[in-house]
């Protein structure tokens, strides 16, 4: 049976559907449990590519839509619905949090998060105020409507982490080479340091808030991390992303780290504090499991341009994510990075209901 196929949330009490979550395959894989089926979900599986997105959006910025519980329900459950895959993510973004502090930024459309004043100077830390659940009520109530609506589909949580989020602050927008966030970390480690606290615990306070409302799992985007080597990484970043991780432990439920370009980060995101890592396309899973280590799922990661390729070799390159994924402990099949947003829906379907057919045991 498929995830679609289970009991909607409606008709089912909560305690029956808490349990049908808690046993779905997602967190099955992500406790490295035996499954009926390899989990699959896209990251950026709610977005651009579907039609059905572009139209609740019309007219309305991307930082509104995510503070209207409706639309993020909405948006959220519209790729579950089309797809058929076996986890949600909610719909918002990583800068969510910086805005809810009162940060002056904005999501410029095929651009990306763009920030008024960036944060440079001891001085402009005081900007980074401690979050309040109370300054995101908006998502304690839309992540409590998602969870009635999701039935046994297990709802993941996110936020981003310290020092992607950093990178946007630092830069003042998206950047190639993130040559002032690095001026900073190398020029003054102690703002750094301070800087990249700060951001741990805005963090860690927005993933609470999720959790708390329901959310089964929660992953933490370090989408840029992959710029740093390792020893700069472990010295400098891995403390406030350790600090984000420890500061959930406590709830028990699957932390999933994830960054781009990370072949050679790989084992300290594991070490970091993650139950699940993430892979891009770069490095095999076979090979990734040997860099992690054992006691972690990994999370991946066929190439996102892959899909436009013709359905043959859509599913050859699947196959071989899944004949590389054998022998993990854990397996949760995603896209290397996001879904590109011209992508042909009809194709994300397909590979969902490939990987489910041809995994299920
Ligand atoms: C780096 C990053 C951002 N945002 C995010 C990351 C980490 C993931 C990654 O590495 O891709 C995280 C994010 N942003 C969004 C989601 C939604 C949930 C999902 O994955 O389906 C998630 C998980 C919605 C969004 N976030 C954004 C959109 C598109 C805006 C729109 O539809 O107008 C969506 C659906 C905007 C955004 N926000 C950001 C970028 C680079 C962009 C794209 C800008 C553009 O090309 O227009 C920052």
């Amino acid at each position: 049976m498929s995830a679609n196929e289970r009991p909607s949330g409606q008709q089912q009490t909560g305690r029956t559907a808490a349990s049908a979550t808690a046993d779905s395959a997602f967190l099955r894989a992500c406790r490295r449990e035996p499954v009926s089926h390899t989990p699959v979900w896209f990251m950026r599986q709610a977005g651009r590519s579907l039609p059905e997105y572009r139209k609740v959006r019309e007219g309305i910025a991307m930082l509104d839509s995510c503070t209207r519980p409706d639309l993020v329900t909405e948006i959220t459950l519209q790729p579950v619905r089309r797809h058929h895959v076996d986890a949600a993510i909610y719909y918002s973004d990583i800068v969510v949090p910086l805005k809810a502090i009162g940060l002056d930024l904005d999501i410029k459309p095929g651009v990306g998060p763009v920030i008024e004043a960036p944060i440079r100077t001891r001085a402009d830390l005081d900007r980074l105020r401690p979050l309040d659940p109370d300054d995101v009520k908006y998502v304690t109530e839309a992540v409590g409507m998602l969870v009635g609506e999701l039935g046994a589909t297990p709802l993941i949580g996110f936020a981003g982490a310290p020092f992607t989020l950093a990178s946007y602050l630092v830069e003042g927008g998206p950047s190639r080479n993130h040559e002032r966030t690095k001026a900073l970390m190398y020029g003054d480690p102690e703002l750094w340091a301070d800087l990249l606290d700060r951001l741990a615990d805005i963090t860690a306070a927005f993933l609470k808030v999720q959790i708390e409302a329901g959310a089964s799992a929660v992953q933490l985007f370090d989408s840029w991390v992959g710029a740093l080597a390792p020893a700069d990484y472990r010295a400098q970043v891995m403390p406030a992303s350790a600090k984000v991780f420890e500061a959930v432990a406590g709830y028990g439920v699957p932390r999933i780290h994830f960054g781009v370009g990370t072949g050679e980060l790989l084992g300290l995101l594991g070490e970091a504090g993650a139950d699940v890592v993430g892979v891009d396309w770069r490095v095999p899973l076979d090979e990734a499991a040997r860099r992690v280590g054992p006691g972690k799922t990994l999370q991946g990661n066929l190439d996102p341009a892959v899909l436009f390729a013709p359905r043959q070799a859509v599913e050859a390159k699947a196959r071989e994510v899944l004949d590389a994924a054998r022998g993990l402990e854990g397996h949760i099949f995603n896209l290397g990075h996001g879904v590109l947003p011209t992508t042909d829906p009809d194709a994300l379907t397909r590979l969902v209901e490939y990987v489910h057919t041809h995994t299920a045991r």
